[in-house]
């Protein structure tokens, strides 16, 4: 059985793709790496936000999962909106790497926690909104582009430091930068952060599937991935609002989900936690969405897209 698998053109994206292709290999399947530009790859001078966070890096992906020029898409889990496109799926969700974000820098006494007032470049909103909320003292400069580009931008002294998901800086082999990590319990990170998502078209042969998915899916992962995703689509959130959520095991038949929202000026952080088996692990992320929006989420919620 051969594979075609689909994947954007940056280092990381490819990196997850090359994963996905040891482990079909690994199980005996033959597979290649399509590269794909996308418009979030291609359109690097508008923020994400203001160029409709929906599908920007996935719609060129699905165009071809449709046509069946590709099997499947590799995507960062994270990257993929609540809800997919009519006929495509997510088949299979990858163990996940380590969830917190990190502080990257040249600059190694750099901390969130020491007071000091520094440069942040980033451009995630949930960042931003969290920093406001929890390190007043530093600044946030936006700033798009891949993993090398902010880099770069970082070295031209474009800001003093980058906030990261560790799991991308870490399969970019950048650990040596890192100078801080953040705890997950204060900067939740965005949900589905760490692990990598394949989605197929509905159409897909059903003895691909199973054998991707046999091959590729974590099912520990798979349970956490379903209930913080069903907190995102309760919200009908993309990557653009600054939400948060992460479900981590608490021991064999036990998930812990906590997650929330976050003003975009910072002054208002809702959270809460849910706690649960892993077979209502949509419900529990559902039950989390309902608390927040109760909770003056919802007025959050309008405001913040008032202002995106
Ligand atoms: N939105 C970009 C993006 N999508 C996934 C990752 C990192 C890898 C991951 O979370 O699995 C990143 C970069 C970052 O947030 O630092």
């Amino acid at each position: 059985m051969h594979i075609r698998i689909g994947t954007r053109s940056s280092r990381l994206a490819v990196w997850q793709a090359e994963h996905i292709k040891t482990l079909l290999e690994a199980g005996g399947l033959t597979a290649e790496l399509v590269l794909i530009e996308t418009k979030g790859d291609l359109i690097l001078d508008r923020s994400l936000s203001k160029i409709g966070s929906k599908g920007v890096f996935t719609q060129e992906l699905e165009d071809q999962l449709r046509t069946g020029s590709i099997d499947i898409a590799v995507h960062s889990a994270k990257d993929l909106p609540s809800s997919l496109p009519n006929g495509l799926s997510i088949i299979a969700f990858t163990e996940r790497e380590i969830t917190n974000d990190v502080l990257v820098s040249r600059n190694k006494s750099l901390s969130l926690t020491n007071g000091r007032e520094f440069t942040i470049g980033t451009s995630s909103t949930r960042r931003v909104a969290m920093l406001k909320h929890f390190c007043p003292h530093v600044t946030t400069v936006d700033m798009r582009g891949n993993l090398q580009t902010r880099l770069r931008k970082l070295d031209e002294g474009q800001c003093d430091a980058l906030l990261l998901a560790f799991a991308g800086v870490h399969r970019m082999g950048y650990d040596d930068l890192i100078v801080e990590h953040l705890p997950v319990s204060d900067f939740t990170p965005a949900v589905g952060q760490g692990s990598i998502a394949i989605e197929a078209a509905d159409s897909l042969a059903i003895d691909k599937i199973n054998a991707i998915r046999q091959l590729t899916n974590h099912s520990l992962t798979e349970s956490c991935l379903l209930a913080e995703r069903a907190f995102l689509a309760r919200l009908e959130g993309g990557c653009s609002i600054p939400s948060f959520a992460l479900a981590q095991w608490t021991d064999e038949k036990t998930i812990e989900l906590t997650g929330g929202l976050v003003s975009l000026d910072g002054s208002q952080l809702l959270r809460e936690n849910f706690t649960g088996a892993p077979e209502e692990a949509s419900s529990l992320g559902h039950q989390l969405a309902e608390r927040i929006l109760a909770q003056g989420g919802d007025v959050l919620l309008a405001d913040i897209r008032a202002k995106l």
